[in-house]
């Protein structure tokens, strides 16, 4: 994933146009002279006038990667570029990664205080202790913009949400608990220090290192930050630490905790083995020998992330928005209680959705929100954007919360939200997908692949030796989880050919018409498979064009009653997502028709998420051209209102009034959409088809699809030149369709 196509996982793409002469003379010299003379007199403006408000620097020596200790500075880039996708994935902050390739605490705080006007935040990562207490504290002091040690701070906030919750569930009271801390460097020193502000006493705490526990008196391997937390103890090793401990935090490395050392905590034990990317002790090691556990670990694969990505993205974001000086205390807490609290409510459908096969309700197996949870970002930022305010650090007050709040969760795209939903519900409940071409090296690839991922149970339809052949050519052996069918020698042949008969007889086939049609066309026979309901669904679409796979679909599969078969694309830009249809199906549609896809498409656009607005797209606007194309749209605009329908729509007007706001406000004060359009009706097949096709050509955007929609059965078609992953992802499409049936 890391080297497929554009090395690494960012990029910087321009705000401002960049194509005309008047262009250049504006974004760069000379019209860049005027801000630059305005930020030399006021240097606030900094954040008016450039990205500096919103830009976080990620930066790390590589002394720490993650709990896979000191592989030097450029071996951290994978991690620092990935930090800086989940800044802008959860939080549209923009990181950039700075990779410092120096061990000496001076010369790194040197680099960092002099790079210090570019941002507005320091996001310190992965550097490893004791070197990262002196880094931090000294450019919290040399610099006005936040400097946060995410290993240190971002960890203990997460993970003193989760104990607040672990420590409720289990009716302790955190002054009597007894805890142990494997690690003693960035993460962990952070840890305990929280713990103990939130009321855990000094001598209940022990820290252990490599050299085992942090006793007083001991001199080997000690710090000053280490020394701080030393305890009277007669312990001296992990293990006799363990003995009777109420709760464990490990940020140290993989595998440093035995199932003895579990066996022998107190009753109802927590353990947030918290190393990445491999925990000190797997969950099913710690289930196999104490059922009454509350598990935590770094990782999102297994229940209770506790994770630093629940924090940072966030906790940056309000500090930003109100031009914060600093993070301090009560910004941490605000954050660790809003995270506590939030684990508490009501899990929303779509994020249930999202972790399907989980049970998010509060409990041991749900402590801590899931990341693609989008309250998150609002409630976690504001609360951090109040606790600035409220502590006096914040250089621009959010005047209206409730307006602030509705700001940050129109930063985040249901769309991505939905995507990660799909995946997971399909996931949760496999189904059996024909894969019609199933002799092609890509079908075969892509039904390997769904099977992998534990998708359900792709069905190639092919001739047995053929797709055996190709498999072998791929390297695939394994072929348990995996049907192939072959349509002339299957049992089910004659079934589906009686099947067919009735539906065509009277449309001028005659049986052995049909029969050859089974035999010979594997779309048919695969949507057989599909109409009998011995598969789920089914994709296609690599060997043959558009109108030829779906006319033998429809041969065999209705439309459903009150919808019109179409074809719709999903545009996901920088700027959200806009629904376009029909781009597969009608060529010119009907009035009746062309109000058919604005209801279907709302219908979808709800289930992902989105509050629809739809408009009718032409080349004229509300009437400045008469012609008869425009009427067909108009009567449809006609019948919907007749009708009375429950979302916003309007047209015709021109694509660029759909979607800029401003421009369609001001020229059609009348018009009824109260924001720029998401769902996009093309007055007909040409039009839809070309605009969807030079978007995915001339890039900037994520075009999904076409998805077909209107069948009674789920099958989805794939363009000719579709990738492997297209396949999957199409299939899994199928696949969710069905679950909805
Ligand atoms: N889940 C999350 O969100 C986060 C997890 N982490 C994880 O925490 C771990 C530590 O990271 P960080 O604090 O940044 O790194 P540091 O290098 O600052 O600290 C590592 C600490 O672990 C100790 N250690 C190493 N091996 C062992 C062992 N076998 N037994 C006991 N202690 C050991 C070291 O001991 P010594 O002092 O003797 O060298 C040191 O104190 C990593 O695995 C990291 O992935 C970190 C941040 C966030
Ligand atoms: C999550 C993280 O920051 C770490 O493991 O280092
Ligand atoms: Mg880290």
């Amino acid at each position: 994933m890391h080297a497929a196509g554009r090395p690494g996982k960012i990029e910087i793409v321009p705000t401002k146009p960049l194509t005309t002469q008047r262009d250049l003379s504006l974004a760069y010299s000379p019209g860049v002279a005027a801000p630059c003379l305005e930020i030399q007199r006021d240097p606030s403006t900094a954040y008016d006038y450039t990205s500096k408000g919103n830009i976080v620097a990620i930066i790390s020596n590589g002394t720490a990667v993650l709990g896979l200790g000191d592989l030097g500075a450029l071996a951290g880039k994978p991690v620092m570029e990935g930090k800086a996708v989940l800044f802008k994935r959860f939080a549209d902050v923009d990181g950039i990664d700075l990779e410092v390739d120096t061990k000496d605490a001076e010369a790194f705080i040197n680099c960092v205080k002099l790079l210090g006007p570019s941002f507005g935040g320091i996001n310190l990562e992965d550097i490893k202790a004791p070197e990262c207490f002196i880094i931090e504290q000294r450019l919290r002091e040399l610099m006005d913009i936040p400097v946060f040690h995410d290993d240190q701070h971002g960890t203990a906030i997460v993970s003193a949400a989760g104990l607040i919750n672990a420590l409720h569930l289990t009716g302790r009271d955190i002054k009597d608990v007894k805890m142990v801390v494997n690690g003693a460097g960035a993460a962990s020193i952070a840890c305990i220090e929280l713990v103990k502000a939130m009321g855990l006493p000094h001598e209940n705490a022990i820290l252990c290192d490599t050299k085992g526990v942090i006793w007083q008196g001991r001199t080997e391997g000690m710090n000053q930050w280490k020394s701080a937390h030393a305890v009277r103890t007669k312990a001296r090793t992990l293990e006799e630490a363990m003995k009777g401990a109420d709760v464990f935090f490990g940020l140290s490395v993989k595998g440093a905790v035995t199932p003895d050392m579990v066996r022998s905590m107190a009753a109802k034990p927590i353990i947030f083995a918290m190393a990445n990317p491999d925990p000190e002790i797997t969950p099913e090691d710690v289930k196999a020998v104490r059922g009454d556990a509350i598990i935590a670990t770094g990782r999102s694969d297994y229940p209770n992330q506790v994770n630093n990505v629940l924090g940072f993205p966030y906790i940056f974001r309000g500090a930003l928005d109100v031009r914060a000086r600093t993070i301090n205390e009560q910004m941490k807490i605000a954050a660790a209680e809003a995270l506590a609290e939030l684990a508490r409510e009501d899990v929303p459908d779509e994020v249930d959705r999202a972790y399907a096969g989980r049970r998010l309700r509060y409990g041991p197996e749900y402590i801590m929100p899931v990341p693609f949870d989008p309250r998150l970002i609002v409630e976690v930022s504001a609360a951090v954007a109040q606790a600035a305010m409220d502590s006096g650090v914040a250089r621009k007050p959010i005047i209206d919360m409730a307006e602030y709040k509705r700001q940050l969760s129109s930063r985040l795209d249901p769309t991505t939200a939905w995507l990660q939903s799909l995946f997971e519900q399909v996931k949760a409940n496999p189904r059996r997908i024909v894969f019609a071409e199933g002799e092609e090296e890509r079908t075969i690839r892509a039904a390997v692949a769904f099977r992998d991922n534990g998708y359900g149970t792709p069905i190639l339809i092919g001739r047995d030796d053929q797709v055996r052949e190709t498999m072998r050519s791929l390297g695939i052996t394994d072929e348990d989880g995996l049907e192939i069918h072959n349509a002339r020698l299957s049992t089910k042949n004659q079934a589906y050919t009686d099947m067919i008969y009735r539906r065509l007889q009277r449309n001028g086939f005659l049986r052995r018409d049909v029969q050859r049609m089974v035999n010979q066309g594997r779309n048919v026979f695969g949507a057989c498979m599909v109409a009998a309901g011995d598969a789920d669904g089914m994709v296609t679409g690599i060997t043959r064009r558009f109108p030829e796979c779906f006319g033998d679909v429809t041969r065999v599969i209705d439309v459903e009653h009150d919808k019109v078969a179409i074809g719709y694309s999903i545009v996901v830009s920088r700027h959200g997502t806009v629904f376009l249809a029909d781009t597969s199906v009608n060529e010119t549609p009907t009035s009746t028709e062309l109000a058919l896809i604005a209801k279907q498409m709302v219908h979808n656009a709800r289930q992902m998420g989105h509050d629809p607005r739809v408009a009718f797209l032409s080349f004229s606007n509300f009437g400045s051209r008469e012609m008869d194309r425009t009427t067909r749209i108009r009567d449809a605009i006609r019948l919907l209102a007749d009708e009375g329908v429950d979302f916003e729509f309007d047209g015709e007007m021109q694509a660029d009034m759909a979607l800029d706001y401003e421009l369609l406000k001001s020229t059609y004060p009348f018009c009824r959409l109260t924001g720029p359009a998401n769902i996009l009706i093309m007055p007909g097949l040409h039009s839809a088809h070309i605009a969807s096709r030079l978007m995915q050509r001339l890039g900037g955007v994520t075009v999904i699809g076409p998805v077909i929609d209107g069948l009674q059965k789920p099958v989805q078609v794939v363009q000719m030149g579709a990738t492997v992953s297209d396949l999957v992802s199409h299939a899994a499409l199928a696949a969710y369709h069905s679950l909805e049936r």
